[in-house]
């Protein structure tokens, strides 16, 4: 096993992923390790990148920067499942059956055992473009379950199901994770398998933090040393800019209160400055510090705040 993993069966490290050369950083900074037999939440606002982070995890998309170490036997069930494909329901499962590495016998009732689970027994000798929207969904999770994955992805894999299928694969994913499988998952309904959910990740733009208990997040890259806080106010409609090293987030109508680990305050004041359009920086400030020592940023190229600065401030941007 690839020492850097640390008992994980995959870690990601510095990780960053952008669709563009110079565009904005969907993901940056990231680092977690996904262990065995964990059921991981990743949770987030529309658009800030979970699909993004979960093909990373999967293997089907790589990062810009950072490395994924570890690849585990994995399945991954996508957003959208690519129907037209030239298969029946059953001769589609067993061929992934094959692609996953299983015998020719044991693929063919691995397809037929999951059709049945999925009450879509009925479909196996259906063309996957004649089926309706649950069916292929039925078909889009067996393909990922018939193979005991050791890593299994899951986005919003339960839309489209009907009542019957959701719990078959609650009770699916149970079993993996007792096999000593992981399970990564995202879903719309914040209360998808209650009470058995091992950590919640969210993604808080370009970062990707630790959901706690209390529903606080902190960074889960960042170590538990010092922090600094950041205020600042965005121009009139203006989306977040991504901002690495958040440990918490916190905005109202246009106002940011971002707590970013202090090795981190530099770039994420950078990241905030050099917005387009830039955001305005109102306050610096290192928490249960006395004011008066942190140097207040420049409009454009920051010094930032010094991040083991022994006192504190509260420091208005010109
Ligand atoms: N293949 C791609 N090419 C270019 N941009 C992409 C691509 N995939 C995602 N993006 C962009 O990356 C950002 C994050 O998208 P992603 O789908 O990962 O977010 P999400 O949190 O899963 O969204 P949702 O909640 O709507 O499913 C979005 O701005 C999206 O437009």
């Amino acid at each position: 096993m690839d020492s850097d993993l640390e008992g994980a069966v995959l870690r990601l490290d510095g990780v960053g992923r952008r669709y563009a050369m110079g565009g904005p950083w969907v993901l940056r900074g990231v680092g977690f390790g996904i262990g065995a037999g964990t059921l991981v939440r990743i949770e987030g606002a529309n658009g800030t990148g979970k699909s993004t982070l979960l093909r990373l995890l999967a293997g089907i998309d790589a990062p810009t920067e950072g490395r994924v170490a570890g690849r585990p036997r994995t399945a991954y069930v996508p957003e959208r499942f690519p129907a037209a494909l030239p298969f029946t329901a059953a001769g589609y499962l067993t061929h992934l059956g094959r692609v996953h590495g299983l015998a020719k016998g044991a693929a063919e009732r691995g397809a037929r055992e999951w059709l049945e689970r999925f009450g879509a027994a009925s479909h196996a000798g259906t063309p996957l473009s004649e089926l309706s929207k649950g069916s292929s969904q039925k078909v889009a999770v067996a393909q990922a379950l018939l193979a005991g994955p050791e890593l299994l992805v899951l986005d919003e894999a339960w839309t489209g199901l009907d009542a019957a299928a959701r719990g078959e694969l609650d009770r699916a994913v149970a079993e993996r994770v007792a096999d000593g499988g992981a399970v990564v998952f995202v879903d719309h309904d914040p209360l998808r398998l209650p009470g058995t959910v091992d950590v919640t990740y969210a993604v808080v733009g370009s970062a990707v933090n630790v959901r706690t208990p209390d529903g606080t997040s902190r960074d889960a890259t960042a170590s538990e040393g010092p922090s600094v806080v950041i205020e600042a106010q965005g121009p009139p409609g203006a989306a977040q800019p991504s901002v690495p090293g958040v440990v918490t987030a916190h905005s109202s109508q246009g106002a940011l209160r971002l707590t970013v680990a202090a090795t981190h305050s530099d770039v994420a004041l950078r990241a905030l400055l050099t917005a387009r359009p830039p955001w305005h920086v109102v306050s610096v400030s290192v928490p249960g510090a006395a004011p008066g020592s942190v140097p207040a940023p420049a409009s454009a190229e920051p010094s930032a705040a010094h991040p083991a600065a022994p006192t504190t401030s509260e420091v208005r941007d010109r």
